[in-house]
């Protein structure tokens, strides 16, 4: 008896996992962005700008809103780090990807970086959202600039939504994740993924 009640409790209270991958060329602002998601969502914690260096393993964020538990994973951009990112798809229920938008020399690097995760199959109708980050600098391009740039057919094969961010001054970054929770929650793939891990409400 007392198990079936708190199976009932676990099944109603506890809050649904999702696995969100960040992606993106280097130095588009990936980690500073985590550390100001968890200084957002967690009060106060999170490292500041000055105290981030280049990554080259896994950063873990985990932040909980009022209807899901998040898990973020932070990988390296450097060219010869990218062959990591693929070892995180069938996990990832969706993918934020940064660009640093400040950048322009960076931007064609950054498309075919995205093309080639959006055509990796283990990510198949996983939502995207595309941050524009550095909204805080001048000479930035908007979100809709960076849309009409990037102009992916591959964007058509799930939901995907471009966001101006700033991970200095935190612009954007709430709007964002509501989106993505949003999408994670009435998602096909969501419902793969629970099926394959064969339990209900606790990936
Ligand atoms: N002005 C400004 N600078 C930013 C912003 N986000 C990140 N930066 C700076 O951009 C540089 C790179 O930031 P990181 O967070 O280390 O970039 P990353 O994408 O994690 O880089 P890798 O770990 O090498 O892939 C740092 O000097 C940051 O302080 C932002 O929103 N505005
Ligand atoms: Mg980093």
């Amino acid at each position: 008896m007392f198990s079936l009640a708190y199976g009932l409790w676990k099944y109603i209270f506890n809050k649904t996992e999702f696995h969100v991958l960040i992606l993106g060329v280097d130095k588009a602002g990936k980690t500073t962005l985590l550390e100001k998601i968890k200084s957002i969502y967690l009060k106060g914690e999170g490292l500041t700008p000055d105290r981030i260096v280049p990554t080259v393993g896994l950063n873990i964020g985990r932040i909980e809103d009022a209807n899901a538990k998040l898990v973020f994973w932070d990988l390296g951009g450097q060219v010869g780090l990218r062959t990591i990112w693929e070892k995180y798809y069938q996990e990832a229920h969706a993918i934020i990807y940064v660009i640093d938008a400040a950048a322009a020399s960076s931007f064609e690097d950054a498309k075919s970086a995205l093309e080639k995760v959006l055509r990796h199959e283990d990510l198949k109708g996983a939502p995207l959202l595309i941050f524009a980050n550095k909204q805080d600098l001048p000479g930035v391009i908007t979100d809709e600039e960076l849309a009409r740039y990037l102009q992916l057919k591959e964007l058509d094969e799930r939901p995907y939504k471009f966001q101006a961010v700033s991970a200095y001054d935190g612009r954007g970054i709430k709007s964002g994740i509501d989106w993505v929770v949003e999408q994670m929650e009435r998602s096909k793939r969501t419902e793969v993924l629970r099926a394959r891990a064969g339990l209900t409400g606790q990936i």
